[in-house]
C-alpha cells in the first residue's frame, strides 16, 4: 500500500501559543484518517500545514510524495480542500458555483451537475448559495472540493452545524467518496463521527497526538468498565447488594440504577436470576473513555 501522507515531527506557534506540538502520522492512500479532539487542539493548524496553506515551524510533510510549501501547483489538482466555515463566491446559484470552481480546474458542466447529483443537490441547483439551508451549504463546499476529482480530499469539520439527520446523510457521502478509492483525511471534535467514518483516528490534545489507531483497538486497547443499567424499584436493596457484592460499583438516581464492573458476566446472570432486566441498557467503552484514560480528563469537545 502506498503512503498518500507523511508528517514528520511538524510544529507551529502563534506568538506564545503551541499550536501543533511535534505531530508526526502517515495515511495511506484510500485510507479514511481522522483527526479527532477538542476544540483549539491543533487540529486546523495540521490540516493547514499538511494541505500548504500554512508554513510549518519545523519538521517535513509530504503530501503525494511532494511538498505542498511553498505552494505547489502540481499538487492542486490533485487534491480537494473543504475549510471550516464555508465561503461562496457572492449572489451565484449553487450550480454557478460548482460550475465557476470547476472551471478552475478545467472541468466542464457536465461533470458540475454530475457532482450537484452526487452531494443530492440537484434540485437546489438554480438557488442562490446564500439561501441554501446549512447542510445544503456544507455539502455544496464538499462538492466544490471534488469537482476536480482529486486523489486526496481534505475536510475541517463538515458536519459541524449540522441537525442529525444532515449529519447522517453527509457521512453516506463521505463513506461513497472514500469507496471510489480517494483518500480522506478528516478533522472533528465528534467521537461518534470519528468512531463511524474513520479506519484510523489520531486523537489529539494540546497540539499532540496521543494515539494513533482504529477505533475499535483504541477501545478494545482499554480495561475500561461495562455500564449496566435496570430500572430501580424491581430489586429489594438485599438482592441489590447480592449481585453488586464484590462485581460491581451502584448508582441509583431513583428511576434507574446502575451498575458499574468489569465482570458483566456475573452481573447480568445475577440480574436475570433475580428477573429484573426491565429496561435493561448495557454500554461498553467509548472514545470518549479512551481520551478520557489519555489525557486524565473528561472529554469536551
Ligand atoms: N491564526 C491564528 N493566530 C493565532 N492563534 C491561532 C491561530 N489559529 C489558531 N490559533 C490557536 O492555535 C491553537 C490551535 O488552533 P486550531 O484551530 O489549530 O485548533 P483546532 O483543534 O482546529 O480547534 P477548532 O476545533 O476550534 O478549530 C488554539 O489555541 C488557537 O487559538
Amino acid at each position: 500500500m502506498s503512503v498518500s501522507i507523511r508528517v514528520a515531527d511538524v510544529r507551529k506557534s502563534y506568538g506564545d501559543v503551541v499550536a501543533v506540538d511535534g505531530v508526526s502520522f502517515e495515511v495511506d492512500q484510500g485510507e479514511f484518517f481522522g483527526i479527532l479532539g477538542p476544540n483549539g487542539a491543533g487540529k486546523t493548524t495540521t490540516l493547514e500545514i499538511v494541505e500548504g496553506l500554512r508554513e510549518a515551524d519545523a519538521g517535513s510533510v509530504e503530501l503525494l510524495g511532494m511538498s505542498p510549501w511553498p505552494r505547489n501547483t502540481a499538487l492542486l489538482p490533485r487534491m480537494g480542500v473543504q475549510l471550516q466555515g464555508t465561503a461562496f463566491f457572492e449572489r451565484l446559484t449553487a450550480r454557478e458555483q460548482l460550475v465557476t470552481f470547476g472551471s478552475l480546474y478545467g472541468v466542464g458542466p457536465k461533470k458540475a451537475d454530475a457532482m450537484l447529483e452526487t452531494v443530492g443537490l440537484t434540485d437546489k441547483a438554480g438557488t442562490r448559495v446564500e439561501k441554501l439551508s446549512g447542510g445544503q451549504a456544507q455539502r455544496l463546499s464538499i462538492a466544490c472540493a471534488l469537482v476536480h476529482d482529486p486523489e486526496v480530499v481534505f475536510l475541517d469539520e463538515p458536519t459541524a452545524a449540522l441537525d442529525p439527520q444532515a449529519r447522517r446523510n453527509l457521512w453516506d457521502l463521505l463513506r461513497t467518496i472514500n469507496g471510489e478509492g480517494r483518500t480522506v483525511v478528516l478533522t472533528t471534535h465528534h467521537m461518534d463521527e470519528a468512531e463511524l467514518l474513520c479506519d484510523r483516528v489520531a486523537i489529539m490534545d494540546h497540539g499532540k497526538i496521543l494515539k494513533i489507531d482504529p477505533p475499535a483497538a483504541l477501545v478494545r486497547g482499554l480495561d475500561a468498565a461495562t455500564h449496566i443499567t435496570v430500572d430501580s424499584g424491581h430489586l429489594a436493596p438485599a438482592d441489590l447488594a447480592a449481585i453488586a457484592d464484590g462485581v460491581a460499583e451502584t448508582e441509583d438516581d431513583g428511576a434507574t440504577i446502575t451498575f458499574t464492573t468489569r465482570d458483566p458476566s456475573t452481573v447480568l446472570t445475577a440480574l436475570a436470576e433475580h428477573r429484573v432486566l426491565n429496561g435493561l441498557r448495557v454500554r461498553g467503552a467509548t472514545l470518549e473513555d479512551v481520551f478520557l484514560e489519555l489525557t486524565g480528563r473528561e472529554y469536551r469537545a
